[in-house]
């Protein structure tokens, strides 16, 4: 079993006097707010039912990381994603542990247990410094006191029981949510079904669309050029320091969502409307291809972003609307339109590990329904002899190609053009009998885990004929 890189340890032996189970008059102890930040963002993603990304911006935002080193925010993130991407091999482990299910009143308990138990199994952590920093963050406040000694001692029976216990266990199995599960082995069959799963145990890649010369931000960034031309470093470290950053050379896309944008072909002076768009990475790459977009999206909050993107990428000629596409119309209709709909984002749970758990089967019809009625009324915005093109980061067919199956039933103007593997880098294995895009988190597999795969993405062309 491959264990992550962990950062600091604690000094042993120190420490000890305690007030309100608050260190009196002493320095705080290594790696304890890393793991108290954690155990907060576990508690309101997995309790709370709030998204991971939303969470961190909002805890930043309240000044929750100050005082963190880069580093120790680096293990914040480790550890909620660790906990997030094993949290049924955890919650397995743990329930070996504990004859009865955890109360409701021991949400914080179970959050720290949870945090403990990522680094004794997966994490390199010596095994001492996660018992003791659980049960020194048990001991700091009235939810967790009660369990001090519950979390001492299940923590070091995992320690004393972990190979026994890991290898008993099926990590795709238990790692998938069984809804997700007995989907994708519907949709793509057992093994596949187990290969994407597989993946999304990986730590993801960091993925950078750049504005240029692929092989020399490769070498400056320590990187690798994929087929697709998305410049590949396996993930590591604070992205803002990363050259390249600061002068808006590049920007974070994963692999696949770089494709869809290319799929319009040349786009140099023509008017492009970029449907749902923030934060921005489809509407880069079609500014950057000389586009003059019209980038649509319902969040405010979403396209204050975008504009940070395209400033910050020097990228001009985009103009900006907030609106909801259910109600919207523009005053004149485009040479093409790019419609990256909002989706269950299953394609995404290796970035977004998080998703596994927020979202259930209930959310995709709702989902899909709202983009038949965007794509239904992105129709009439396209000039005749323009291009449409749809897309999802879902793994749910209902979401992809059954969206594109009703459409071209009720729109006989329009017609599918195929997506040829060439656009794609040469990825035959991400193109469907009927022409469209599929990329599944276990294509462009590498040798090394942590260097393969990409987000699970639909996409279909569409020409209106008349
Ligand atoms: C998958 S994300 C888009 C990602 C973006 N295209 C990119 O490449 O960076 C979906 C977006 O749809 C937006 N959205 C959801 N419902 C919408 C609606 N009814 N009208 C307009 N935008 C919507 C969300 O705010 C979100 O930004």
């Amino acid at each position: 079993m491959s264990r992550a890189p962990e950062t600091r340890d604690r000094p042993r032996g120190s420490f000890r006097p305690k007030a309100h189970g608050k260190p009196v008059g002493l320095p705080p102890i290594p790696g304890l707010a890393a793991r108290r930040a954690a155990t907060d963002l576990i508690g309101r993603v997995l309790d709370g039912g709030r998204p991971l990304d939303l969470e961190l911006d909002t805890m930043a935002a309240q000044g929750a990381f100050r005082g963190l080193e880069p580093r120790d925010r680096a293990l914040v993130r480790a550890l909620v994603g660790t906990t997030l991407r094993r949290l049924g091999q955890i919650d397995h482990a743990l329930s070996r542990l504990i004859d009865k299910p955890l109360p409701e009143k021991a949400a914080r308990a179970r959050a720290i247990l949870r945090i403990g138990a990522a680094q004794l199994l997966f994490m390199d952590v010596p095994d001492h410094a996660a018992v003791s920093l659980a049960v020194d963050l048990a001991g700091e406040d009235r939810l967790g006191r009660p369990w001090k000694g519950l979390i001492n001692g299940v923590l070091r029976g995992l320690a004393r029981r972990r190979d026994e216990i890991l290898e008993s266990q099926d990590p795709e199995r238990l790692n998938t949510p069984d809804w997700l599960l007995r989907r994708w082995i519907v949709n793509y069959g057992a093994e596949r079904a187990q290969a994407i799963a597989t993946m999304h145990a990986a730590e993801p890649t960091l993925d950078l669309s750049v504005k240029g010369d692929p092989a020399g931000w490769a070498e400056r960034l320590d990187g690798t050029v994929l087929p697709t031309g998305t410049v590949r470093r396996t993930a590591g470290g604070a992205v803002e320091q990363l050259d390249g950053f600061e002068d808006g050379e590049w920007w974070v896309q994963d692999a696949a969502a770089a494709l869809p944008a290319r799929l319009i072909g040349d786009v140099a002076g023509r008017r492009v409307a970029d449907l749902c768009a923030a934060p921005g990475g489809k509407t880069a790459a079609l500014a950057l291809a000389g586009a003059k977009v019209t980038a649509v999206d319902i969040s405010a909050e979403r396209l204050k972003r975008l504009d940070q993107n395209l400033a910050r990428l020097k990228l001009a000629g985009v103009e900006t609307v907030v609106a909801d596409l259910t109600g919207w119309d523009p005053a004149e209709p485009y040479d093409a339109v790019l419609l990256d709909a909002p989706c269950s984002a299953t394609g995404t749970i290796r970035r977004h590990p998080d998703v596994a758990y927020l979202k259930d089967e209930a959310d995709i019809a709702v989902l899909a329904a709202t983009q038949a009625a965007i794509l239904g009324r992105a129709a009439d915005w396209v000039k005749p002899g323009g291009v449409l093109v749809y897309c999802t980061c879902s793994l749910e067919p209902e979401e992809g190609e059954a969206q594109i199956a009703a459409f071209l039933a009720a729109h006989p103007e329009y017609r599918r053009r195929p997506i040829e593997a060439q656009e794609i880098g040469g990825l035959a294995e991400c193109i469907t009998a009927n022409g469209d895009m599929r990329t599944l988190p276990c294509h462009l597999a590498a040798e090394d885990l942590r260097l393969g795969g990409l987000d699970g993405f639909f996409a279909a062309r569409l020409m209106r004929v008349a």
